[in-house]
C-alpha cells in the first residue's frame, strides 16, 4: 500500500518503514482534514510558502534575540496580510491557520490575539452599533486588538477583577480606571506593543452599584503615531517560558472615557439613562473563552502530532544498541519501551483531533441556538470544553515531553524543535482558565448530572451514559477476540468508572455538608476527588469520540485506525486501571489481559508507525525540527544547524580572550 512520502535520496531506514505501510496515507490525511480537497489545499499553501523568499529564515530563530525574532515575525506577518490571497482562501479558518503555521510558526505573531480573541469577542458579544463601526476596520487591519481580561492580581476569579467601568449618565460614557497596582492588566497577548485597541474586561458600576465583569472596547494608542493615548500606560511584561514572539502586555487606565456604545452589549445592556438589562444566560459574556477552549483542542492535537512525528521518524533513523548479539545495531523504534513511550502519543494526537471535530459540530449548533434565542446547549458545552481543555493540554504536554526524552540528547537541543514546542504548548494548561479550576467547572456539572440520574431526569449529551445500567462486572477479556465487542467492553468499563467516581465524589461532598460544613467549604475538601471524576469523564468523552470516528471511517483506513483505537483504549484502561479495580468492576486478571493486549498492539502498529505520523501531513517547515525532517537525513542537518550558532562566527570568542585565556595564562605563570 502506498505511503506517499517516499522519495529518492531519503534515509534508507525511513524508506524501509514507509514500504511496510498497509494503508494509503493520503486517504488518512484526507480523513483527518475533512476532504481530499482540504488536503490538497494545505499542500499548495506549504509549497508556495516554502518557495517564497519573503518567508525564508537565513538564520534560524533559535539563534536570534527576542527583538530580532519579533522583527522577523512582524515582517512575515505584513507579507501574509498583503499577499495572503496568493496562498489561500483568507476567509477559510483552517487554510489561514495552516498559512500562519507555515509562514510564521507557533511562537506568536502580532495578530494572534486579534484573530484569536479580539475579533471573536466583538463578533460574539458586541451589538450592531459597535460592530458596524469597528469590525470592518478590524477585519481590514486598520486597527489591531487584544483581549485584556487578566490582571496582575486576578485571572481565575473574574468576579474580583478590579478594573472599573463607571457609567456617567450625564455624558453617556463609561469611565475606565485601574484603581490599584494589582488591577493592572497583565498577560494579554499582543497587548504590549502591537495592539492599538483592546477589549477590556471591567467591573461595571452604575449608580454606585457593582454589577460584575463586562467587556468594553478601548482605544489604547493613537492610530497615526502608535503612541499610547493620554491616561494609558502599556508595555511588554518581559521574557517568558516561550511565546517569545508574542508581546504579552501590561496596561493601566487612568480615567479613560469611552462612549456607551463601546460596551459589548449583544447580551447584557445599559440603556442611555443607565438601566441595566442582564443577558438571557448569566455567562454569555464569557462566550469568547468557550470559543477559544473549543478551538484549542485542534491546536493542541496538532502540537502533540508534531512531537510524535519528530520522535517516530527520528527513532526509525537512529540506530543504537542491539536486541540480540551478533546482529547490527537496531533502530531505536524496535525497543518496546520506545514504542510504549511514543505510540500512545500518536494515538492520543489522533484522538484529540477527532474529538475536536465533534466539539466543533456542537459549538456550531450552540451558536446557531443562541442566535435563535436558545441557550440550552451552553451548559453542556461549557462543562465538556472546560474538561477537554484541561485534559488535552495536560495530556499533550506530558506526551511532548515523553517524545522529547525519547529523542535522547538531541531531543534536549533546540534543533529538535521539541523544547520550544513544549514551552508554547504547556502554556495551554494555564491560559483560558487554569486546568485545576476548569476541571471544577466540569465537576460542578457532573454533580448536577448525578442528581438528575438518581431522580430519573433526562440527561444531556456528554453525561447521557450516567443513565445506563451498569452490568456490575466488566466483559473485558471475555468477548472471544471479537474486536468490536472488546472495544465496547473497554468503553463500558471507563464509563462505569467515571460514573462511579462522580457518584462517590458527590457522596463525599454531601457527607461533609452533613458534618456541618458549608457547601463551599465542603467542596474544597473534596476537589481532588471532584477533579479526578472530571478527568475520567472527559477521557470517556474522548474515547467515545475516537471510537465514533473510527467506526464511521472509510473501509480503506478503518483497519489501521481500528488498530490505533485498540492501542488507545488498552492504554487508557491500563493507565486508569486503579479506577477499574477499586470497586471490583474489573479483576487483576483482566488488567493483566489489558496489558498483554497493549503489548500486542505495539507490535501490530510497528510497521505502520512512520506512516501514521506521515499522515498528519505536517511539512518540514511546520515541524521546524532537524530530527523530524521528512527525508531523515538528520546528522548532516544537525551539524549544519549548529554551524549557524553565533558562538561559531569566530573560533576564539571575545569572552574567552578577555577572561578565560588570561585566567589560564595567570594559572600557568603561577607554577
Ligand atoms: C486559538 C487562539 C489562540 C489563543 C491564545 C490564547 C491566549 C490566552 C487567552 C486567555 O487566557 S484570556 C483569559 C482567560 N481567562 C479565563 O479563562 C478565566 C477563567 N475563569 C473563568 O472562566 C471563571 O471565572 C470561572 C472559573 C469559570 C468561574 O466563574 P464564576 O465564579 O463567575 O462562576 P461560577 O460560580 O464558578 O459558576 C456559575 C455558573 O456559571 C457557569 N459558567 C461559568 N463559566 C461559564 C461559561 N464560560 N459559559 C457558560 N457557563 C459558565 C458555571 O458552570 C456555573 O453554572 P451553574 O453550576 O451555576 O449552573
Ligand atoms: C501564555 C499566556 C497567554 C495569556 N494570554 C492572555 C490573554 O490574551 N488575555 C488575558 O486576559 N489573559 C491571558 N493570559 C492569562 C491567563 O488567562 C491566566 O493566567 C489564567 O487564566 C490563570 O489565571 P491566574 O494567572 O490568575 O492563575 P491563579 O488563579 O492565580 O492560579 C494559581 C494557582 O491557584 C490555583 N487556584 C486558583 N483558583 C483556584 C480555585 N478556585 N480552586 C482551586 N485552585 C485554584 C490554580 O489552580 C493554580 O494552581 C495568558 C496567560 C499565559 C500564560
Amino acid at each position: 500500500m502506498p505511503n506517499r512520502c517516499i522519495k529518492e535520496g531519503d534515509n534508507p531506514d525511513l524508506t524501509k518503514e514507509r514500504k511496510t505501510c498497509t494503508f494509503d496515507t493520503d486517504e488518512l490525511t484526507a480523513n483527518l482534514y475533512g476532504s481530499r480537497n482540504n488536503m490538497e489545499r494545505r499542500r499548495e499553501i506549504t509549497k508556495k510558502i516554502s518557495a517564497d523568499p519573503d518567508f525564508a529564515d537565513p538564520i534560524p530563530h533559535d539563534f536570534l534575540s527576542r527583538e530580532k525574532c519579533i522583527e522577523a515575525t512582524a515582517k512575515k506577518t505584513k507579507a501574509v496580510v498583503q499577499r495572503g490571497s496568493e496562498f489561500c482562501d483568507v476567509t477559510n479558518y483552517y487554510e489561514m491557520l495552516h498559512l500562519i503555521n507555515e509562514a510564521i510558526g507557533i511562537g506568536g505573531y502580532p495578530l494572534a490575539l486579534h484573530y484569536g480573541m479580539f475579533l471573536p469577542a466583538l463578533e460574539g458579544q458586541a451589538e450592531k452599533e459597535l460592530t458596524d463601526d469597528i469590525i470592518p476596520r478590524a477585519k481590514n487591519l486598520e486597527v489591531i486588538g487584544a483581549y485584556a481580561q487578566t490582571e496582575m492580581g486576578h485571572g481565575t476569579n473574574l468576579r474580583e477583577l478590579e478594573t472599573t467601568a463607571t457609567y456617567d449618565k450625564a455624558t453617556q460614557e463609561f469611565i475606565i480606571n485601574t484603581p490599584t497596582r494589582s488591577a493592572m492588566k497583565w498577560w494579554p497577548g499582543n497587548l504590549g506593543k502591537m495592539s492599538n485597541y483592546a477589549v477590556v474586561t471591567c467591573q461595571l458600576f452604575i449608580d454606585g452599584r457593582k454589577i460584575g465583569p463586562h467587556n468594553f472596547l478601548v482605544q489604547l494608542r493613537c492610530e497615526k503615531t502608535h503612541e499610547p493615548l493620554p491616561g494609558i500606560i502599556v508595555g511588554d511584561i518581559g521574557p517568558k517560558m516561550a511565546f517569545d514572539t508574542n508581546d504579552n502586555g501590561f496596561l493601566a487606565l487612568d480615567n479613560i472615557r469611552v462612549p456607551r456604545k463601546n460596551m459589548l452589549m449583544k447580551h447584557a445592556k445599559v440603556s442611555p439613562d443607565g438601566v441595566y438589562t442582564p443577558p438571557m444566560h448569566a455567562k454569555l459574556n464569557y462566550g469568547t473563552m468557550v470559543y477559544v477552549r473549543a478551538h484549542m483542542l485542534y491546536a493542541h492535537g496538532q502540537f502533540l502530532a508534531t512531537a510524535a512525528i519528530v520522535a517516530t521518524r527520528y527513532s526509525a533513523v537512529r540506530r543504537q544498541g542491539r536486541i540480540e548479539h551478533g546482529v547490527p545495531e537496531v533502530q531505536i523504534l524496535d525497543y518496546q519501551t520506545q514504542q510504549h513511550r511514543i505510540f500512545p502519543q500518536i494515538a492520543r494526537a489522533y484522538a484529540i483531533i477527532f474529538t475536536y471535530m465533534d466539539i466543533k459540530d456542537q459549538y456550531d449548533a450552540m451558536i446557531k441556538g443562541i442566535a435563535e434565542g436558545q441557550t440550552d446547549l451552553l451548559p453542556d458545552l461549557h462543562a465538556i470544553t472546560s474538561g477537554l481543555k484541561s485534559v488535552v493540554t495536560h495530556m499533550a504536554g506530558l506526551g511532548i515531553e515523553q517524545c522529547r526524552m525519547a529523542c535522547g540528547g538531541h531531543g534536549y537541543s533546540d534543533a529538535s524543535g521539541l523544547p520550544k514546542l513544549y514551552g508554547v504548548q504547556i502554556g495551554g494548561c494555564t491560559y483560558e482558565g487554569e486546568n485545576m479550576v476548569m476541571l471544577q467547572q466540569t465537576a460542578r456539572y457532573l454533580m448536577k448530572a448525578v442528581a438528575s440520574a438518581l431522580q430519573g431526569k433526562p440527561l444531556s449529551h456528554s453525561v447521557a451514559y450516567f443513565g445506563k445500567k451498569s452490568s456490575g462486572k466488566s466483559r473485558i477479556g471475555k468477548e472471544g477476540g471479537d474486536i468490536a465487542r472488546e472495544h465496547e467492553a473497554m468503553l463500558e468499563a471507563l464509563e462505569h468508572a467515571a460514573c462511579r467516581l462522580s457518584v462517590e465524589a458527590s457522596q463525599m461532598w454531601e457527607k461533609r455538608g452533613r458534618g456541618g460544613e458549608t457547601k463551599e467549604r465542603a467542596w474544597n475538601g473534596v476537589t481532588v476527588e471532584m477533579n479526578r471524576a472530571a478527568r475520567v469523564h472527559t477521557r470517556v468523552f474522548m474515547a467515545r469520540s475516537f471510537h465514533r470516528r473510527v467506526t464511521s471511517s472509510p473501509p480503506s483506513i478503518r483497519p489501521v485506525l481500528t488498530d490505533l483505537l485498540s492501542l488507545y483504549l488498552h492504554y487508557e484502561c491500563v493507565d486508569m486501571a486503579h479506577h477499574l479495580l477499586e470497586d471490583g468492576f474489573c479483576s487483576g486478571e483482566q488488567i493483566r489481559y489489558l496489558k498483554s493486549r497493549l503489548y500486542e498492539d505495539l507490535t501490530t502498529l510497528r510497521p505502520n508507525a512512520v506512516s501514521l505520523v506521515d499522515s498528519f501531513d505536517q511539512s518540514d517547515r511546520e515541524l521546524n525540527s532537524v530530527l523530524g525532517r521528512r527525508d531523515g537525513n538528520v546528522y548532516e542537518a544537525l551539524y549544519q544547524w549548529a554551524r549557524k550558532s553565533e558562538l561559531n562566527y569566530t573560533d576564539v570568542l571575545p569572552a574567552v580572550q578577555k577572561y578565560v585565556m588570561p585566567m589560564m595564562e595567570e594559572n600557568r605563570s603561577k607554577l
